[in-house]
């Protein structure tokens, strides 16, 4: 059983179909990709897992349970954690204190009786942004502050981690230890779910890909496979390229 599983989503807005019968699934313990053009329905995707947007059809099933109508928080409580594309920290205060608040919340009141301090500086050095610790959240790199997201998520100790966007604002150091980490997080037993752009990242991690294009899944597999999909040459370039040897550079055509 797939620790998650998307099955058969529909998400109309007005006249737009930003989800179109996608059906897709993650495991634990591996890290999935899901890719595909601008304006493809990946973050409304993200948005009926994580109970932001109801679908108008189909279900998601979570950790072997139908999750499709609890509400977010229930859902967050049983181990779904997510990072926005835009940056949701405290900008006033510090780093330190973000991952605190955020490791709060999901202890609930009992956690508060128990003393901060170690643990969150544990997960700050996990990431990699303990020395930024005592700075204001509002004063740091955007990297950075990326990087608080995805230690602020890691406070909740999720099963799955829904990433949309995490590299952005990373440079190319940046970028290969978030690889890094991504892939320890998963050895740890965490399913992985990113939405991401820089493809040679998602090229280089993802065990699993999905693609969207108009919100329809039309390609899922490892990366080797997706790399010369004909499909999904059409949907980045506009054309199929009948020469499966020559591989889409998907990172020259990103956004
Ligand atoms: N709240 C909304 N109201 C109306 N249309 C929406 C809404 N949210 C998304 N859409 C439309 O649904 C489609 C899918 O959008 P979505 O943001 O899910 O795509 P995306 O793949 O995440 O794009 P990007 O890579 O640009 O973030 C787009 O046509 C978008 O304009």
């Amino acid at each position: 059983m797939p620790l998650l599983e998307v099955d058969d989503v529909v998400v109309r807005f007005g006249g737009v179909t930003a989800v179109d019968h996608a059906s897709f699934a993650a495991e634990a313990g591996r890290i999935t990709g899901l890719i595909g053009p601008n304006g493809a329905g990946k973050t409304t995707c993200f948005n009926v897992i994580t109970g932001l947007q109801r679908p108008q059809h189909g279900a998601v099933r979570f950790a072997d349970r139908r999750i499709t109508r609890l509400p977010v928080h229930r859902r967050a409580r049983r181990g779904m954690g997510r990072t926005f594309q835009r940056l949701e920290a405290f900008g006033s205060l510090t780093v330190r204190d973000n991952v605190r608040v955020a490791q709060d919340i999901h202890r609930g009141p009992a956690g508060l009786l128990r003393p901060a301090g170690a643990d969150v500086d544990a997960l700050l050095d996990r990431v990699g942004i303990l020395a930024y610790a005592d700075e204001r959240a509002d004063s740091i790199p955007t990297g950075t502050a990326r990087l608080l997201e995805l230690a602020r998520c890691l406070a909740g100790d999720p099963k799955l981690l829904l990433l949309d966007e995490p590299s952005s604002g990373l440079d190319e150091s940046e970028t290969a230890a978030f690889g890094a980490l991504l892939a320890e997080l998963a050895a740890e037993g965490r399913g992985i779910v990113m939405v991401e752009h820089d493809m040679a990242l998602v090229m280089t991690v993802c065990d699993d890909i999905h693609v969207l294009d108009f919100g329809r899944v039309i390609a899922s597999g490892p990366p080797a496979l997706i790399r010369t999909d004909p499909e999904v040459q059409r949907a980045y370039l506009g054309y199929a390229d009948d020469d499966v040897t020559q591989e889409i550079d998907l990172e020259q055509v990103a956004p």
